[in-house]
């Protein structure tokens, strides 16, 4: 593409009338899972590897719990310049066959993100290598920012909510920047994580950066074990609401969007539906943290890579909801 173009395009904003129906206000659906590279990573992700590409970088190298891996992948061919992804040792196949496809090379290490990404630091000491980060940098967030300037475009008049999932913060870092530019400082976001990958939340608790022993939830691309220091920065700046929902209901999320609009999506994804879904929405309503009408909310579908119709037969089984 053009230097100076995005890599990412301008996604739908699709009125559902399924999920209006259960949250009984308009839901709009902001379907980052139609991006290339199969997620809202790569606005972020494509800004970042632009602006080092025109400093020179030689190689691009990212640890990825594989959305970012797949997004820099798909930058690196776009740009011209080699990429290995180094992704932690369970990651799915088809996520490893569509990196390599991208034409990058894939090194499994680790059982975690985290484990992954201090190989990845390794590998940036080369020369000319530059480590993308998935989710913790100001050129990552400046990137996801278009999404917001897009919501803005096509609305007009600010959502009365916005419902986004949170791993490493990263989009919520964006989003945030985003509303502030636009002038929607005040518009409530709810900011999904699932239990066991609830880093974000942990730290609202603690009141500092929290890391969690493990991640415990079947959410692998929310699995960053500590949140973005940035992300608990918004929370003096933004009205954030941080939900938890667990696996089954973020699972069962993605199997109802299925059935209601025929896009499959991955449980990270799922947990942001799920504030829809599970009737989150309803009960931040009834406990007033949330106005009691909402002229209408957004959520953002993130999307993701790693899932397929036997995956999500295989996480409903294990979570025994067959
Ligand atoms: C460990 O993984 C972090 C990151 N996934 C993050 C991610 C998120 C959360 O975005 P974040 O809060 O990390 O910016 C939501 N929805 C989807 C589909 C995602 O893949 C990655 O791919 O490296």
């Amino acid at each position: 593409c053009a230097k100076g173009e995005h890599f990412h395009t301008v996604t739908p904003l699709l009125e559902s009338w399924a999920l209006s129906q259960v949250a009984g206000t308009t839901v709009f659906l902001k379907c980052e899972n139609v991006q290339p590279a199969g997620s809202f990573k790569i606005r972020g992700i494509g800004h970042f590897c632009q602006e080092m590409a025109k400093k020179g970088c030689k190689h691009l190298v990212c640890s990825s719990g594989g959305n970012a891996g797949v997004a820099t992948a798909y930058c690196a061919r776009k740009l011209g310049i080699p990429a290995t992804i180094v992704l932690p040792e369970g990651t799915s196949l088809k996520v490893v066959k569509r990196l390599q496809g991208e034409g990058a090379e894939v090194q499994l290490t680790g059982k975690v993100w985290d484990e992954a990404n201090l190989r990845a630091q390794e590998l940036a000491k080369r020369d000319g290598w530059v480590n993308v980060p998935p989710f913790d940098h100001p050129l990552v967030w400046e990137g996801h920012i278009s999404l917001v300037r897009e919501l803005k475009a096509a609305l007009g008049t600010p959502p009365g909510a916005l419902v986004l999932a949170v791993g490493g913060g990263g989009l919520l870092a964006g989003v945030s920047a985003g509303l502030a530019e636009v002038g929607w400082q005040h518009v409530p976001i709810v900011a999904v994580e699932t239990q066991g990958a609830h880093c974000f939340n942990a730290a609202i608790k603690a009141g500092r950066l929290v890391t969690l022993p493990h991640i415990t939830s079947v959410a692998k691309c929310l699995g960053a074990k500590t949140v973005a220091s940035r992300a608990l920065a918004c929370t003096q700046e933004f009205e954030i609401l941080s939900e938890v929902v667990n696996d089954v209901e973020a699972v069962n999320a993605v199997q109802r969007f299925l059935d209601d609009e025929r896009m499959l999506v991955e449980p990270a994804c799922g947990a942001a539906l799920a504030a829809i879904y599970s009737g989150l929405l309803g009960r931040l309503q009834a406990e007033g943290r949330l106005q009691p009408s909402l002229v209408s909310v957004v959520v953002i579908v993130c999307g993701g890579n790693s899932i397929d119709s036997q995956e999500l037969q295989a996480l409903r089984a294990q979570l025994g909801q067959n």
